[in-house]
């Protein structure tokens, strides 16, 4: 082991009730908005391959007209309440703003600069009505914020002189003043979502993030903090020099999932995911491969049946109204969550070995286990095997616990389930009962010897 300062303060999830519902949280909801909204991935006519939040930085933009943005930023069709309710509809437990992106400019009218809305034309607050209207609906709310501030001139990739390092000093001080006016403005925030740290200039930061951090955990003590905010003293990100996860959960899994459970270490973590293949801002042209309500589903069960949540990324309109197709999005998945939301919601990695038909999740603090079922078997078994001495029971579709499931143990502690459900044209549940005293019941057929 290395001795370490500034990497991982502590090792292995974190045990208290702030985090405990956050793991149970399942499907999420990202939003992704500002000024980068208004051209919608295009300029002069122009589109281009790249991610339309970065649109600043592409080539033939010059960089003085993207920042005149804030003079056209009056999102007219604006609605933090419709907002909420569509993220309500779709059955999304917790909320991720960006309160700040890359382009440095802040929807909520920070003291620190003058890039923020109270100098645009809408001139009002977005983020206290955001955050107010997803705390009425009952949905928690985490503040993306970008360190890398393209807007302040204290901003540097890297630091090489003298120059760098006094300019970067003003930038951090910068950095830590926002942040504690958001904490101090948004008191109900749960936790705060960074990005922008990968550049060498915060990487060479471990003693002054990490102090940063501590101070933030002191001044909204149970805050939730994930891998992306600071490397140690080593440079490593997300994971200390001893291979220990830095931060409450891993924030790696963007655009990206895991494969297996050995994938996430024992960690708390969840996958955010663009709805396009590259596309988090607004971005006119809906191109290239966009997900189905049916693939977004997919994500959250594969999430949450290895131990994640699933954050689905929602792009607004410069006018502030949510696109069409999101909203439909959100509909179709809301529905499926109507019915099927238990097997989501408070689950867990279920310690069984994935069948081909789909995904078990595992009711925390209980023996329910679901199987989320994508790919139907032709001749309606569904394989289970559990472990030794651990029986299983009572098996039922979740939306019909009427219908008692026909059990046979086709060797030791290995099932088929027969379900024959030839209509679904949706992803279904099947729930069954494990208990760990195997004779206690028999209600499933000996094989056939
Ligand atoms: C290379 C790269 C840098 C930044 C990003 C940002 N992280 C996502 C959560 C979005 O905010 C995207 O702009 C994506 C890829």
């Amino acid at each position: 082991k290395i001795n370490l300062v500034h990497g991982a303060h502590r090792d292995g999830k974190r045990p208290d009730e702030a985090m405990k519902k956050w793991r149970g949280y399942g499907l999420g909801q990202f939003i992704h908005w500002g000024l980068y909204a208004i051209p919608g991935g295009e300029w002069n006519g122009k589109t281009y391959n790249g991610a339309a939040e970065w649109i600043r930085s592409w080539d033939g933009i010059p960089k003085s007209t993207y920042d005149s943005l804030i003079y056209k930023f009056n999102p007219v069709n604006f609605d933090a309440k419709a907002w909420a309710a569509t993220a309500k509809q779709m059955g999304a437990k917790y909320v991720t703003i960006t309160t700040k992106h890359h382009d440095g400019f802040c929807l909520w009218p920070s003291k620190y600069t003058d890039y923020t809305v109270a100098n645009s034309p809408w001139k009002k607050d977005i983020i206290k009505p955001l955050v107010d209207a997803y705390d009425a609906a009952g949905i928690d709310v985490i503040l993306y914020f970008s360190v890398m501030d393209w807007n302040h001139p204290g901003w540097r990739y890297d630091i090489k002189t003298e120059a760098d390092s006094i300019a970067f000093e003003g930038f951090k001080q910068f950095t830590r003043n926002q942040l504690i006016e958001l904490l101090t403005l948004y008191p109900t925030a749960k936790g705060l979502w960074f990005d922008g740290t990968w550049d060498k200039s915060w990487v060479k930061q471990a003693a002054f993030a990490d102090e940063l951090e501590q101070e933030l955990r002191k001044l909204r003590p149970g805050i939730i903090i994930g891998s992306r905010f600071r490397a140690d003293e080593y440079g490593k990100r997300h994971f200390d020099s001893n291979g220990v996860l830095i931060g409450d959960y891993e924030q790696g899994w963007e655009r990206k999932l895991p494969e297996k459970i050995a994938d996430v270490h024992g960690n708390d973590w969840d996958c955010v995911m663009t709805v396009p293949e590259n596309q988090w801002g607004y971005n006119k042209a809906w191109k290239g491969h966009i997900k189905t309500a049916f693939e977004l589903i997919e994500m959250t069960a594969k999430s949450v049946s290895l131990g994640g949540n699933f954050v689905m990324n929602f792009g607004p309109q410069g006018d502030g109204a949510i696109r069409k197709e999101e909203l439909q999005l959100a509909k179709e998945i809301g529905d499926w969550m109507k019915v099927n939301s238990e097997a989501i919601y408070n689950c867990e990695y279920a310690v069984l070995d994935k069948q081909d038909w789909g995904y078990f999740t595992k009711k925390t603090g209980s023996n329910k286990i679901y199987m989320l079922v994508f790919n139907t078997p032709i001749n309606g078994k569904y394989r289970v095997k559990l472990p030794a001495k651990m029986g299983i029971s009572m098996a039922a579709p979740l939306s019909n616990p009427g219908v008692k499931l026909k059990i046979e143990e086709i060797k030791a502690n290995e099932y088929f389930i027969e379900f024959n459900n030839p209509s679904a044209k949706q992803p279904f549940v099947i729930t069954f009962e494990t208990d760990t005293d195997k004779k206690s019941n028999q209600n499933y057929e000996k094989a056939k010897t």
